[in-house]
């Protein structure tokens, strides 16, 4: 329950010192005054403050982006951003007040869908989050591996070349190829400046980035010198891999594994990036794992038409929704041939869950049937369960390659 003496209302210019202010110690960062990249994506209509009488402590924003989900579809989905809360004034509910602001205006604006990257994983399930709606892997490997005899190199000239020639050609292959691949974003054009974004704050200590095109795609990458010790051992950190064909992404791979004075490529990257099977030697490809994106279905009935599923099924689902209780209740989730309806129900339910479950399945990423294993999905008619893990599940690990 928010502290009354809090307001929220949305931004305007004059707030922006102050919002920036919140957002630098709340993230325990330095204040970057008006260079600040986040300034260029916030859209004042669209993000909020909390006043404590006059003054400004709380802060969250939600951007205008589209998501690709399950079906090769264009889904809109608001891109929650910038939580934060002014030490000092924690734990009286201001995060709770914006969030709950942000999602009751999304549903009284017909939008269905909400997205985050969470800083920690205890805040946002208690808001309908769903965790691991996308997941991310480090990879690490060493260069000069040799591929698996069946995969072909082309013989297709890759260009080192200059951010400036670079970033046209970078925009249309990402363009093209973020509408195929599920959990993949819209860009604006300040999308480019945050992603991407070049200044010698943003590079840890590292290079700045190197732009590699092929006729199929680009590779960007930072280096993290270090000495020789006993061989090359610079470290390739590469940001962005995005190839319109699988040939270009054999090329890129090849290319940066024969990278002369490299000895290991790092890249978070989809939990099923397929250099794994590329190389002769899988086991040298080591993947770590962790949670990407956080899908909230704003609205239960509206989100889950947005997207096509694998298999017809036809079952009762008993969704429990405290923090937007319009979704609360009992829905009939019928496919066929791909295409979901969701309408009111009395009858009795099949499956119980909660919102955040139904958002950690959305885009395919979590399986159901592990969610019933956890406890957190319930069925009440044996084969439910299975049937909509199945109706879920698409054809590659959703993948989202952009922190927002
Ligand atoms: C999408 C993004 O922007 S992610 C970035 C999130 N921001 C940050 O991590 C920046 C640093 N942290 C902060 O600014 C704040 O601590 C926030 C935004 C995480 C939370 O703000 P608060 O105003 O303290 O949250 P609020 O008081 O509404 O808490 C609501 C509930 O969440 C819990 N909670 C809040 N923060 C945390 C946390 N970091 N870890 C665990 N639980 C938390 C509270 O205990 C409370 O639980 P309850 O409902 O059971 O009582």
């Amino acid at each position: 329950m928010a502290d009354s003496a809090l307001s929220i209302r949305t931004i305007d210019e004059s707030d922006l010192p102050g919002f920036q202010r919140v957002m630098a110690w709340a993230f325990l960062g330095d204040h970057l005054g008006e260079d600040s990249k986040w300034l260029k994506v916030i859209e004042r209509d669209r993000a909020h403050a909390v006043f404590d009488g006059d003054e400004l402590i709380g802060t969250a924003a939600l951007l205008t982006r589209e998501i690709t989900v399950p079906g090769g579809r264009q889904a809109p989905a608001g891109a929650v951003t910038v939580v934060s809360v002014k030490p000092g004034h924690r734990r009286r509910g201001v995060a709770s007040l914006l969030m709950k602001t942000q999602l009751h205006g999304m549903h009284e604006n017909g939008e269905a869908l909400a997205m985050l990257w969470a800083s920690e994983g205890s805040i946002y399930r208690r808001y309908g989050y769903g965790e691991y709606s996308t997941s991310i892997a480090m990879l690490r490997m060493p260069t000069r591996m040799a591929f698996h005899p069946g995969v072909h190199v082309s013989d297709a000239r890759i260009r080192q070349v200059s951010r400036e020639e670079a970033l046209p050609v970078m925009r249309e292959f990402h363009e093209q190829v973020r509408t195929t691949r599920v959990g993949w974003l819209s860009r604006v054009e300040h999308t480019w400046d945050v992603h991407l974004g070049d200044r010698e704050a943003d590079r840890d200590g590292l290079t700045s980035y190197r732009y590699c095109l092929h006729p199929e795609g680009y590779v960007v990458f930072r280096v993290k010198a270090n000495g020789d010790s006993g061989g090359p051992a610079n470290e390739l950190h590469v940001r962005e891999l995005v190839c319109t064909t699988e040939q270009a992404y054999a090329d890129l791979y090849r290319f940066l594994l024969d990278m002369d004075l490299a000895g290991e490529i790092s890249f978070f990257t989809a939990w099923d990036d397929p250099i794994t099977h590329m190389v002769d030697n899988p086991r040298k490809v080591r993947r770590e794992a962790s949670d990407a994106l956080w899908m909230r279905l704003v609205d239960v009935d509206r989100a889950l038409p947005l997207r096509a599923y694998s298999s017809d099924v036809d079952s009762v689902l008993e969704v429990e929704d405290s923090f937007c209780p319009w979704n609360s209740g009992r829905w009939r989730f019928t496919v066929k041939g791909g295409e979901a309806t969701v309408t009111r129900t009395e009858e009795p339910a099949d499956v119980s869950l909660d919102v955040a479950a139904l958002g950690s399945a959305f885009l395919g990423g979590v399986r159901l049937s592990v969610l019933k294993r956890a406890h957190r999905v319930v069925e009440h008619t044996p084969g439910h369960v299975d049937a909509l893990t199945i109706a879920f599940l698409g054809v590659t690990e959703p993948h989202c390659p952009e922190v927002f």
